[in-house]
């Protein structure tokens, strides 16, 4: 089994390595605002953030590790990683992504993805997704969408399956899912092309300059059989509850260096929210997060 530090040169690997850079999503824009719960929060979590309105860093991504990656690569998701302040030194993050499931379901799996892309070789990508199906579901899902036409222009989600426990220690299974209040903004095929490679950073600076962008923070509730364990598989969302958790407003862009200089970590929750204990993708990532970090922060 792959460690956390052969997930990082494997990123590597498939991509380049860059010095003073993420080994993944190395292109983005680092931001700030805050983060207002909703009254009926604290029913589901007795988490700090959920009980008072709190400031936020934030910082837009690509996903892979390519720092010149293309805006308007359909199949790369964005991004959304969040870092609030719980004030006395304290925080809480929540790195999500812009699709509902993640492109591999185990560490092994993952590198083999990784290993195949760095071979340059397209058959052995072919062999990998042939072998697993799953990490299917990611590129399919993003194939049947639109390019987002900004980082405030489409939905996160944090795909783990969360154990919520509020002040009585009532559990709750959920998903955290993050929505733009202005709605979901796509271009075409056409239109993302003619948009080129470079646009989502300036499009957001120029919004901000505007208005805030705001977000509602939502939590998917899970169902008996949901499946804990597996972050390529889908929950089908239509027919379940969800709860309204808090509105999220960035308001400014930040240095590049407020974000650089620490690591937004999957496993820094806060009391009354609790990640997956079966979910071998949740357990490494903070660890392999924690050797990108060393390694991009050293001289
Ligand atoms: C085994 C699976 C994964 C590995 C090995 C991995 C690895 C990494 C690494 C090494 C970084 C750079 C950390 C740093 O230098 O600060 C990173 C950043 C990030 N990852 Fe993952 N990741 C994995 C799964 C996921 C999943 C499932 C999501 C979404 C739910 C995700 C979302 C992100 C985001 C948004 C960032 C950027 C954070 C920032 O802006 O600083 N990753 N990942």
């Amino acid at each position: 089994e792959p460690g956390p530090a052969d997930l990082v040169d494997a990123l590597n690997k498939a991509f380049g390595k860059y010095p003073h850079k993420r080994a993944a999503h190395p292109k983005g824009l680092c931001v700030s605002g805050d983060f207002n719960p909703t009254e009926n929060a604290p029913e589901l979590t007795k988490a700090p953030q959920f009980a008072k309105s709190v400031p936020v860093i934030g910082r837009f991504s690509l996903a892979g590790g390519n720092p010149k990656a293309p805006d308007n690569d359909k199949g790369n998701p964005k991004g959304l990683a969040l870092r609030f302040d719980l004030g006395d030194g304290a925080n809480t993050d929540l790195v999500m992504i812009s699709a509902p499931v993640f492109v591999a379901n185990t560490p092994q799996s993952f590198f083999d993805l990784l290993t195949a892309k760095a071979s340059g070789d397209a058959d052995k990508v072919e062999a990998y997704f042939a072998a697993h199906p799953e990490s299917k579901n990611q590129g399919t899902w993003l194939k049947e969408r639109l390019v987002p036409a900004s980082y405030a222009g489409v939905n996160y989600w944090g795909v783990h399956a969360f154990t919520l426990t509020n002040a009585d220690g009532k559990e709750t299974l959920a998903k955290f899912k993050l929505l733009p209040l202005a709605g979901e903004d796509g271009l075409t095929d056409e239109q993302a092309e003619a948009k080129g490679q470079d646009f989502l950073a300036g499009e957001l600076k120029a919004r901000l300059e505007k208005a805030p962008a705001e977000f509602a923070l939502v939590a998917i509730i899970g169902q008996d059989g949901d499946v804990t364990d597996d972050a390529t598989a889908l929950w089908d969302e239509e027919h379940r509850d969800k709860i309204a958790l808090g509105r999220l407003t960035i308001d400014a862009v930040e240095p590049d260096g407020t974000c650089d200089a620490f690591s937004f970590l999957p496993s820094n929750v806060a009391d009354g929210v609790a990640g997956p204990t079966d979910d071998p993708i949740f357990a490494i990532r903070s660890p392999a997060y924690i050797v990108s970090f060393t390694r991009r922060v050293a001289p």
